[in-house]
């Protein structure tokens, strides 16, 4: 059986256990249960925190794992990076109040640096020589420097509203730039090439969608320059000699724009359709 850590709380948890069932593995029905085992695909899944998910798969407890890269690096543990999965996208960032006087990390020695991600944070400071005093908070970060804990924050920004909303603002460089990702360990299970292929299976079906439409064959070169599929569009024959059919693969962000540009080109019928499931 391949031994799978999952994220039981948090950001990640929602969308790794959706990305696991659109990957064909049977989950939990219960979110108390800690342990779940999908018989049929030979694989067992545990339910653990986001946190300490690097030091299960970095030990050989368990043969992989979905995580933040955030968290791998803070935990120290010797798992590595898979794949990239493409979801839970943040940067980690240095912020501080808002027209104040720390400007630059420089700005940080011998000050107060409230984190979550403390050997992050400490490695980050080590390597360029800046001595600062750590402050480990669990959680709303924040605040920190609001209550007078801290003087700057060390935290995981998206949209940047929390920090506006606590009257901070990003200076320094990127920390680290995350996403969630799948990790591995020492062990070499033969089903982590499978999980794999699914998982990626399950990254193009979110991403990519199918686009359907018939064109004057005189336009397919533009055409194709201008959505050109994964390997090359598939053209089938039309009745009328004149006219082809085409389908290709186009990412679902850029969809409407492809259309569009289609459409000044002469094609006809343009039909967008969802991918239910992949193997590239
Ligand atoms: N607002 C966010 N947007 C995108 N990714 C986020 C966000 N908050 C946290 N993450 C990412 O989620 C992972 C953290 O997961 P974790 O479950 O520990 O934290 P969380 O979502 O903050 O949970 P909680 O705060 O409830 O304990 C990290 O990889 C982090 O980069
Ligand atoms: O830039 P934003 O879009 O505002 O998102 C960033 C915030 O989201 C996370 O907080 P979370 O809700 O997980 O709470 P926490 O601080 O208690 O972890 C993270 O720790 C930041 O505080
Ligand atoms: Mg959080």
């Amino acid at each position: 059986m391949l031994r799978i850590a999952v994220p039981n709380k948090g950001s990640l948890s929602e969308i790794a256990a959706e990305m696991l069932t659109e990957a064909g593995y049977s989950g939990r029905r219960d979110s108390r249960k800690l342990v779940h085992t999908d018989a049929k695909n030979g694989v067992e899944f545990f339910y653990l925190r986001p946190r300490d998910i690097a030091t299960y798969v970095g030990s050989g407890a368990l043969d992989v794992g979905i995580t933040g890269r955030d968290l791998l690096l803070d935990s120290g543990s010797e798992a590595t990076e898979i794949a990239e999965l493409d979801f839970a996208d943040s940067t980690f960032r240095f912020a501080a109040p808002a027209g104040g006087e720390i400007r630059e990390i420089a700005d940080l020695a011998g000050r107060r640096v409230a984190t979550s991600y403390s050997k992050l944070v400490d490695d980050f400071l080590r390597a360029r020589g800046v001595e600062a005093t750590l402050v480990q908070l669990d959680g709303a970060v924040e605040s920190a420097v609001q209550l007078g804990v801290a003087d700057a924050v060390a935290d995981v920004v998206s949209t940047g509203a929390t920090l506006r909303a606590a009257g901070l603002e990003i200076f320094g460089p990127v920390i680290l730039e995350s996403t969630a990702i799948l990790i591995g360990g020492a062990n070499q299970h033969e089903g982590i090439a499978r999980l794999l292929r699914r998982l990626r299976g399950v990254l193009v079906a979110r991403k990519y969608v199918i686009m359907d439409y018939d064109l004057p064959v005189d336009q397919l070169e533009a055409a194709s320059a201008v959505a050109g599929g994964i390997e090359s569009p598939t053209v089938s024959p039309l009745r009328d000699e004149r006219w082809v059919a085409v389908r290709v693969m186009v990412r679902a962000d850029e969809a409407n724009d492809v259309m569009d540009r289609l459409y000044d080109l002469g094609a006809k019928a343009i039909l967008v359709t969802a991918i239910h499931a992949a193997r590239l």
